[in-house]
């Protein structure tokens, strides 16, 4: 989230996305309902409402409006609040490196992620979240929960039992909202599932292009949501035409209706359709707790009223539901870039449109209109599309245009992948492009054997010693910088060796590779090119890397564990080649009239690094 971030466009949003209304003009349309009396069912006395059926009614309009209200008088204790707060803000505040020790790239289940590095959305949320499963707590995996601040563990259990307790009460309420008995809701979870995904949004240079969290509906039944007193909460019941901010509310939680309350309830309750906006004053915390059913419960309306139809075709378990969500989100947003792609394309097309026309017109005037001269401006202007557009009356010459066009290297299509199809981050300037291929070899470079390096005695009638011959021809790489060495004395074996475990080693599942995974500036491991930072345009590789010497910094917890024969072979590899690297250095030494050792003294204690490159293949090399 750097200043490189926002000329990447890996933030902008569309402009039907970006945030329609201020961060912090706050609407008081949804309503903050005190739930003091909650448990009180008694009907007062002359038929006067039960406190509680007050609260229940005030509940139900606010399902049926928005999905959302806020509640306040809950119960949960406010110290226990603004401890859960500091102590998230104490989490995102620490350096990364430190967050990254519960990285959640690789399908992790919880810990931390800065959300632009989530696969596969084409626009990234100018957020950083740390998550953890709470319930059910026999599933709780204590391993990918932080165990920084150190009273984490203890503050976020208590956190999550509370709000266990307040959903429950919640969902009571709007059970019997729908003529069910009281547990009719928290049944139909089965086994009630909990997440809890604290939100931090960075402030942000430009915040009317991007968005902290974009339009969406929670999942699950419901979410009770802490933010703090900044801004950002909004919501919309138009589709996203228009947005109200959610007023802020020391110590209350805004609650969400989410997919699965709505279809339990065959629609009546909306699901909140809600978004996060950031600023470029100040940070902001939210802290979200979904409450969900278990990924087996059956999805389907609870009551059908007389003369509704259920709003499900069928029931389907949570675990298909959600999974279906995903996937019609991402058709959604795969169908808006297409059309946005076509639109694009075609205001391009216009203008060139009007100058072709005149240029054919000029063109004219010296020539008539033919085949060939058409072709030849086309040609020239070099623009498929357009001349699509233009020709279209002659589909033979429509034809042969968009085959010449298709030969040309004005508009063609990259298909390295469905995303950078789109980002074209591989795609470099056509000045870097490669000029020869990669297959035709030149002999340029000396190839130099070493056999006989170390023998120093002049021949017989002043013939040269082996070693100076050596040394000569290592100097005429004064042209280019570069030799190749053969016969160098390091054991072919264990060269294939290790080709074999670099092999092995790439070959490996991401998620194993991403066990040593680099990205937050670690010192050796792990990483595809595209990953590393601040490059506007990407390498088509992926590394694996080590620090050997000085032995004393050796850092093995960063070499690779695996394939098993791993640290053995490398530490020989590096060890003859830091041997094969001080023989050369002597040569050069004494090829600049110096020691033998100046070069390798010059570099006081000489430093090794290996770096493993894996070059998959590329579709459009
Ligand atoms: O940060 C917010 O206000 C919204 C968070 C949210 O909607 C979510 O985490 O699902
Ligand atoms: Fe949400």
């Amino acid at each position: 989230m750097d200043d490189n971030s926002l000329h990447e466009n890996r933030f902008v949003r569309d402009e039907d996305e970006r945030p329609k209304v201020p961060y912090n003009k706050f609407s008081s349309e949804i309503p903050v309902i005190s739930l003091k009396g909650i448990d009180d069912v008694e009907e007062s006395s002359g038929g006067i409402k039960s406190r509680r059926a007050e609260i229940c009614e005030k509940i139900i309009k606010a399902c049926e409006d928005w999905g959302i209200f806020q509640v306040v008088d809950h119960g949960v204790d406010t110290k226990m609040l603004s401890e859960m707060t500091r102590l998230a803000r104490e989490f995102f505040e620490m350096p990364a490196e430190e967050k990254l020790r519960f990285d959640m790239t690789g399908g992790k289940k919880g810990g931390f992620i800065v959300s632009s590095h989530l696969q596969g959305e084409a626009v990234q949320d100018w957020r950083e979240i740390v998550t953890y499963f709470s319930y059910p707590i026999k599933a709780r995996d204590y391993s990918r929960w932080p165990d920084k601040p150190k009273e984490w563990r203890a503050v976020t259990e208590k956190y999550s039992e509370d709000l266990m307790g307040l959903g429950c009460k919640l969902l009571e309420v709007l059970s019997e909202a729908m003529g069910l008995e009281k547990e009719a809701l928290k049944d139909a979870c089965v086994d009630m599932d909990q997440k809890v995904v604290l939100n931090s949004y960075p402030k942000c240079p430009q915040p009317d292009l991007t968005l902290g969290l974009k339009r969406h509906t929670d999942p699950g039944t419901i979410t009770l949501l802490l933010q703090d007193q900044v801004g950002g909460l909004q919501a919309t019941r138009d589709g996203g035409k228009t947005w109200i901010t959610v007023e802020p509310i020391e110590g209350a939680f805004v609650v969400n209706l989410g997919d699965h309350g709505h279809y339990l309830s065959n629609g009546r309750f909306k699901n909140a359709d809600h978004q996060a906006v950031v600023n470029s004053n100040t940070s902001r915390l939210s802290i979200a707790t979904f409450q969900n059913p278990a990924p087996n419960a059956i999805v389907y309306p609870l009551i059908v009223n007389e003369g509704e139809k259920s709003i499900m075709e069928e029931a389907i378990t949570f675990m298909d539901m959600y999974k279906k969500k995903m996937s019609t989100d991402l058709e959604l947003a795969r169908l808006k870039k297409l059309a946005k792609a076509k639109q694009q394309d075609l205001e391009k097309a216009k203008p060139i449109e009007s100058i072709l026309a005149k240029r054919l017109a000029d063109f004219s005037l010296c020539h008539p209109v033919s085949v060939c001269s058409c072709q030849i401006l086309l040609v020239e202007i070099n623009l498929a599309i357009v001349c699509r557009n233009i020709v279209a009356y002659n589909p033979d010459f429509e034809k042969r245009i968009l085959e010449a066009a298709a030969n040309s290297n004005g508009t063609y299509i990259l298909e390295m992948d469905d995303n950078s199809l789109h980002e074209n981050r591989f795609v470099r300037d056509e000045d870097e492009r490669p000029k020869v291929p990669y297959n035709k070899f030149s002999s340029e470079i000396p190839v130099i054997s070493l056999k006989g390096i170390d023998d120093v005695e002049e021949s017989s009638g002043g013939i040269k010693s082996r070693r100076a011959e050596i040394c000569e021809k290592i100097i005429a790489c004064e042209d280019w910088g570069i030799f190749q060495v053969v016969d160098h004395g390091v054991d072919t074996k264990m060269l294939s060796e290790m080709t074999r475990l670099a092999r092995e080693f790439f070959e490996m599942s991401a998620e194993e590779k991403l066990r040593f995974d680099m990205t937050g500036g670690k010192k050796g491991g792990f990483i595809v090119s595209s990953h590393l930072q601040g490059e506007a345009v990407q390498d088509w590789r992926e590394i694996v890397t080590y620090f050997s010497y000085p032995i004393k910094a050796r850092d093995y917890s960063r070499w690779p564990d695996k394939p098993k024969e791993w640290r053995a072979v490398t530490e020989k590899y590096s060890e003859d080649l830091m041997g094969l690297g001080c023989k050369l250095l002597e040569m050069l030494s004494e090829a600049m009239g110096l020691e033998k050792e100046a070069l390798k003294d010059a570099c006081v204690d000489m430093d090794q690094k290996v770096v493993l490159n894996s070059y998959p293949k590329c579709p459009q090399p």
